[in-house]
């Protein structure tokens, strides 16, 4: 479904209108549907049914307690890189025991939170951590569950700051001494080897990098099974790419239909870690039109969303749509459209064609994933108010950040 329509000439988040939204909530607002994210959870849980699965949310994607809690009574499980990614997971009712937790960079408190907490499986990152892990463990008298991440030098054909699995980025364990990490683990008083974890990157849109990994992946199992190390799971990593603009995406029962063959009659329990392909297109970003001026070169639109909201455009020059809530007719003028942060990167698109006037609502779809998480106080700026809506209902399940929450903490000499 998609959770955004025009009905009657105005945008709907579902059933309510995105102008009543706003005029009660206020701007910039992230608007989530409920109904949306459940859809697109229920995708991946249903593309991996023919399997022993489990589909563990990336946090990191989206971290509103309400967006946990909606997933964590579908039944997701949840991939966590912090301890304050463990401590949402568990206060929006999620289960330790359907958490694995990534991360090139754990300290020892939160190793030792997570295995106090009792998480599923912890996704090893290196020699160095296995060792950290080894010896917090075996301080508190247990034995930490671990997969290692594994590097497999494999170019996923994206944006190279969301690339994850070339050698040259930081994450997972280097291929080639993997086979040698896992009998040190083997050996280890407090590891207990449960699978083997990747995850080469974000926003793919083509499977066969996906494809090409699990096939190096799988060839390392053979070899460790040979060596008497039997594992019991495999992380394929998430990363399924979603549409901003024209892009294609691979639907999840497409990509499992790919995996799944290739998987059979090994008895492993399948994995997997989506972020943005739940949550990307589950929500949007409503900002409201401040001031609209002309440089004599270009026209710009000030909208009251910035950089601080929504970092994804100049960070990553990524395209993201920008509709009007209420469409006017007639002739349309190409924007920017800018924030009020002192920046010239401050700005959500580029050479826009709308028909626009102050005061008017617009709308940034796709929004839902690496959106409000990744917003700052720059400028001293609040962060925006979050409502969930689901069906005729909303409920703020954030609020607006005010100027007594941006000091809280905060001392003079
Ligand atoms: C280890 C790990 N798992 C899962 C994800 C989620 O990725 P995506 O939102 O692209 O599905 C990421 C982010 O790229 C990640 O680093
Ligand atoms: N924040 C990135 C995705 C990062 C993926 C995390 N490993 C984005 O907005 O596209």
């Amino acid at each position: 479904m998609d959770a955004f329509t025009y009905r009657d000439g105005q945008l709907l988040a579902e059933q309510i209108p995105v102008t009543e939204l706003a005029a009660r909530h206020g701007t910039p607002l992230y608007l989530y549907s409920r109904n949306a994210l459940l859809e697109r959870y229920r995708a991946f849980d249903s593309a991996l049914a023919p399997v022993d699965h489990l589909v563990c949310f990336a946090v990191k994607a989206n971290s509103n307690l309400a967006v946990l809690q909606t997933l964590a009574q579908a039944g997701a499980g949840f991939d966590i890189v912090s301890g304050g990614e463990l401590q949402r997971v568990l206060r929006a009712g999620g289960s330790a025991g359907k958490v694995v937790f990534s991360g090139v960079g754990k300290t020892e408190a939160e190793m030792r939170e997570a295995l106090d907490a009792g998480i599923y499986c912890f996704n090893v990152e290196s020699e160095s951590e296995l060792r950290r892990l080894d010896r917090v463990a075996q301080s508190l008298g247990r034995r930490a569950p671990i997969a290692l991440r594994v590097n497999p030098d494999v170019d996923p054909k994206t944006h190279p700051y969301i690339s994850t699995g070339l050698k040259k980025n930081k994450f997972g364990v280097d291929f080639a001494t993997a086979e040698s990490l896992y009998r040190e683990a083997a050996a280890m008083p407090g590891i207990e080897i449960l699978g083997v974890a990747s995850h080469i990157g974000s926003q793919l849109l083509d499977i066969s990098p996906l494809l090409e990994s699990l096939d190096k992946v799988l060839g390392l199992i053979d070899r460790l099974q040979a060596a008497g190390i039997r594992l019991r799971h495999i992380d394929v990593g998430g990363g399924l790419g979603v549409r901003y603009k024209d892009e294609v995406a691979p639907l999840p029962s497409d990509w499992a239909a790919a995996l799944l063959p290739r998987l059979a009659g090994r008895g492993l329990r399948v994995l997997t870690e989506p972020g943005r392909a739940i949550a990307a297109n589950a929500g949007l970003l409503v900002t409201r039109v401040e001031a609209i001026k002309d440089s004599g070169e270009k026209h710009f639109a000030v909208i009251d969303a910035a950089m601080n909201d929504l970092i994804r455009p100049t960070l990553y020059q990524a395209w993201m749509d920008i509709v009007p809530v209420t469409p006017r007719d007639g002739a349309t003028t190409e924007y920017d459209l800018v924030g009020p942060v002192c920046e010239t990167g401050d700005w959500l698109g580029k050479d826009r064609a709308l028909a626009i006037e102050e005061g008017d609502l617009l709308a940034v779809r796709g929004a839902g994933a690496y959106g409000f998480v990744m917003a700052s106080n720059y400028n001293t700026r609040g962060r925006a108010a979050e409502v969930m809506v689901d069906g005729g209902r909303a409920h703020v399940v954030r609020a607006r950040e005010t100027i007594d929450d941006l000091l809280r903490g905060e001392n003079l000499l």
